[in-house]
């Protein structure tokens, strides 16, 4: 099929990537042209992994091609839009890229009218889809479809190819059989609903992946005054099936562009219908104390900071991603600053990003390099290269053998026999 995707971010890159695997004609838009040049030059503006190799294979095989302009999409069957509906200073899901994506279809598809399906696939709240039904029924012969996106950020490409449902919500048999066609090469549960559904399961998703996060991290706090290991508790846990094993692990809390934002939103929807969400409330309020908690874990050895060195291991909100949105290590470095530490930081992608925010913490290309004179190590995220490490020469290199793992990644038992102090989260 003809396909248009307006918005070439996560989401809509790899959208647009992985159906032009699929065999669709894809043309990928965005308003900012420096991203469409790099994009159309074969170079990826996101780090993803294998997104590259793709990008530049479809390139080649001539099933994407990328623009500024959505004239360009005329024969475009299906239209997706994927822009960013970030946080407003309430806390709403912000709309205006999305509006803008909307009056630009409306143009063209009043410039170049055919049957055409738009698919939104950003997150939005619930009514949004319904809202642009209404406003776009002068644009006979349009179809309006929720779709809602579950991709993580790190194995996006993966995700996208290989989904764990399709949700599709739809007010027509055309649109659904549109989204068939669409998607058929994908093996995956549908589920077919009205548009406001899915726009609330992908809302209630996200919410609920972040309540068992905090749920955790609470649980980490007891375990670390009972002296128990909650990695071994949530380990026995997720062996009930009615539990499950993943989004049970203790860290520094969640971060990124989606559960700090859609928890958020979804509070907010809610209280516009005079609903509190109270437990959501809480998993919010945990998850803003976590790094805190975490910090205070090290003042508890470390009383006095200033003038100590502190390595700080990873800084992406996640591994395998360049995105710092929303990191929990934008809110430990601040802590350390003000605490008047000398903070030495190391990440395999994100720092460039990081550094423009934190311009005086010295930034080290090696994970070793940070270890070095240091007074005490934090790992922040559980990068390959931050978690498989020399330890015998780290040992020698740092001033003192203190480590405090927020990702409880290294290897305990080991560095407790190789004579380092070591404090993870719920875990000692
Ligand atoms: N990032 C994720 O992991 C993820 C996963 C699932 C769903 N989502 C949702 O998908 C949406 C997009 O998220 P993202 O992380 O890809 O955002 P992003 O910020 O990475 O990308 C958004 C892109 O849209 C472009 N844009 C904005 N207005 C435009 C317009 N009018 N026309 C054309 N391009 C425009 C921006 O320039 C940018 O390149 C959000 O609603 C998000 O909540 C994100
Ligand atoms: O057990 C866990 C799992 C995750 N995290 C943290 O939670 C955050 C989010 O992680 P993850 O969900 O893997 O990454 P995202 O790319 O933000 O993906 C989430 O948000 C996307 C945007 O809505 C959805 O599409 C995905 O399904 C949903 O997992 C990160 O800071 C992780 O470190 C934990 O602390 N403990």
């Amino acid at each position: 099929m003809k396909v248009a995707v307006i918005g070439t971010g996560y989401v809509g890159l790899t959208t647009a990537v992985s159906l032009a695997v699929k065999g669709h004609e894809v043309l990928g838009i965005d308003v900012d042209a420096a991203k469409i040049e790099q994009l159309s030059n074969g170079r990826s503006p996101i780090y993803e992994p294998g997104l590259d190799q793709v990008l530049l294979e479809t390139l080649g095989q001539g099933k994407i091609r990328f623009s500024t302009n959505l004239v360009e999409a005329k024969e475009a069957q299906v239209v997706f839009v994927c822009v960013g509906t970030p946080e407003t200073e309430d806390g709403e899901a912000d709309l205006r890229y999305l509006h803008a994506a909307l009056q630009d279809i409306a143009t063209l598809h009043n410039h170049s009218p055919k049957e055409r399906t738009l698919v939104i696939k950003s997150t939005v709240p619930v009514g949004t889809g319904d809202q642009a039904a209404v406003s776009l029924r002068h644009c006979k012969e349009l179809q309006v479809v929720s779709n809602p996106e579950f991709l993580r950020e790190g194995c996006a490409l993966e995700d996208a190819l290989n989904p764990s449902r399709i949700i599709v919500g739809a007010d027509s048999e055309e649109a659904i059989a549109v989204m068939q066609t669409l998607y058929s090469g994908l093996s995956a549960p549908w589920v077919i609903t009205t548009r406001a559904n899915a726009e609330l399961i992908k809302y209630a998703s996200n919410a609920f992946l972040a309540a068992r996060i905090s749920f955790m991290n609470e649980l980490a706090r007891l375990s670390a005054v009972l002296g128990t290991d909650v990695t071994v508790v949530s380990h026995g846990m997720g062996l009930d099936s009615r539990i499950g094993s993943q989004f049970l692990r203790a860290g520094v809390g969640f971060g990124g562009s989606c559960f700090p934002k859609d928890t958020i939103a979804l509070l907010k929807l809610a209280n516009q219908h005079g609903v509190t969400l109270s437990l959501l409330e809480k998993v919010r309020e945990v998850n803003a104390s976590q790094p805190v908690w975490f910090f205070n874990q090290l003042v508890s050895k470390i009383p006095d900071l200033a003038g100590k060195r502190i390595a700080v291991l990873g800084l992406a909100f996640k591994p395998d991603t360049d995105d710092i949105r929303e990191a929990p290590a934008l809110r430990i470095l601040a802590e350390l600053q003000a605490a008047g530490a000398v903070v030495t930081a190391y990440d395999p992608i994100a720092a460039k990003a990081v550094e423009a925010l934190f311009p005086d913490v010295e930034y080290v290309t090696t994970p070793e390099a940070a270890f070095a004179g240091a007074h005490a190590a934090v790992l922040v995220t559980e990068w390959q290269a931050c978690v498989k490490l020399d330890w015998k020469l780290i040992k020698e290199q740092m001033e003192q053998p203190l480590l405090f793992d927020g990702r409880n990644a290294w290897p305990h038992d080991e560095l407790k026999k190789a004579g380092f102090e070591y404090l993870g989260v719920g875990k000692s």
